[in-house]
């Protein structure tokens, strides 16, 4: 796993972050890069194994400043992402930032998505990201402020053969924009981030043919981006550099 910053050394020494689906590829680049610059930050999914096994090879890492700590957690269960806020709190004394960045879908044509499909990326995409927003809120932010980042897609001129998705992130989308307002005074910035077309093993992992190579020969720049130049964007999000920044929706490169 390559670290590519351009940010100072210790820009976030001291804080604490969630990252969800932290431990595979786009949200194992932010992780590394927050805790490269001195972030203590949790990761969090559901396959506990490989999620404690990205945190103990990111960890024997020399360049990497903060700790990285693993909690298993469905973010469609309201339960668990209940236990991931308050352990946080209770381990780390605070959570200064939250990255929503787990979750997915299949391709499918519209018509034939099954019932349980739709809703199972309905409830990850946009419901899981809901839950993490208002417990994140309930233990911590509320009262203390904090930066949120969702991770979507560049759904804005539709998601062929992601329905599903493209309808739950576009909801996010509008989500980060209300929640923006509703909670601007108390210190808390959320903003939506869209990674372009990023290969990883694990995210082409989930797609029967090679849908990004494919995606690669429309990309205006002629390549596909990297989980590194996503990580990048999220932590000048995070960072002060963004701090009257707010109810935004960016992108890294896109082709739509
Ligand atoms: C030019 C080119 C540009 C191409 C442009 C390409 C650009 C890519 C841009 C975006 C890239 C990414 O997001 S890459 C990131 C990809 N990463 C991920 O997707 C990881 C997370 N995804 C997931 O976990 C899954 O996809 C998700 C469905 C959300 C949750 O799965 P779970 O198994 O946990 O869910 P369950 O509750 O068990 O339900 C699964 C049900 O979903 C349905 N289902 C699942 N896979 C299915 C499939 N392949 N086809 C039909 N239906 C399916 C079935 O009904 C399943 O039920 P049964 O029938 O009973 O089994
Ligand atoms: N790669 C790309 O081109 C693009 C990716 N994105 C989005 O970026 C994000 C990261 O994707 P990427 O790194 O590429 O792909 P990955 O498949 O590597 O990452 C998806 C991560 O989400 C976690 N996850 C999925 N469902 C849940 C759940 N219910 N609860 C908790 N964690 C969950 C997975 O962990 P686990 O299985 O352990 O739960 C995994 O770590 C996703 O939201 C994706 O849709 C958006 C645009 C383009």
């Amino acid at each position: 796993m390559n670290i590519t910053s351009v940010f100072k050394p210790d820009l976030f020494t001291g804080k604490v972050a969630i990252v969800t689906g932290g431990g595979t590829g786009i949200g194992a680049a932010i992780t590394q890069e927050l805790a490269h610059l001195g972030c203590d930050v949790v990761i969090a999914s559901r396959k506990e194994q490989r999620l404690k096994e990205a945190a103990d090879q990111m960890n024997a890492n020399p360049n990497i400043k903060g700790r990285i700590t693993a909690i298993a957690c469905n973010i469609r269960q309201e339960e668990q992402v209940k236990n991931l806020m308050q352990s946080v709190v209770k381990e780390f004394g605070k959570i200064d930032f939250l990255v929503n960045n787990g979750g997915g879908q299949f391709q499918c044509p519209a018509e034939n998505i099954s019932m349980k499909g739709w809703s199972a990326v309905i409830d990850t995409n946009l419901t899981g990201t809901f839950l993490c927003c208002q417990h994140a809120f309930r233990e911590w932010m509320g009262a203390n402020g904090g930066v949120i980042i969702n991770i979507v897609v560049d759904m804005w001129r539709g998601f062929v053969f992601m329905s599903h998705s493209g309808a739950a992130r576009s909801a996010v989308d509008n989500l980060t924009k209300t929640l923006a307002l509703e909670w601007a005074d108390k210190g808390i910035r959320i903003n939506s981030v869209a990674p372009g077309t990023i290969y990883s093993e694990t995210a082409a992992a989930n797609y029967p043919t090679d849908v990004f190579s494919a995606s690669r020969e429309v990309q205006p720049t002629g390549r596909l981006g990297t989980p590194e130049e996503v990580a990048a964007l999220v932590c000048f999000i995070l960072s002060p550099a963004a701090a009257f920044m707010t109810g935004i929706f960016a992108s890294t490169c896109s082709h739509s």
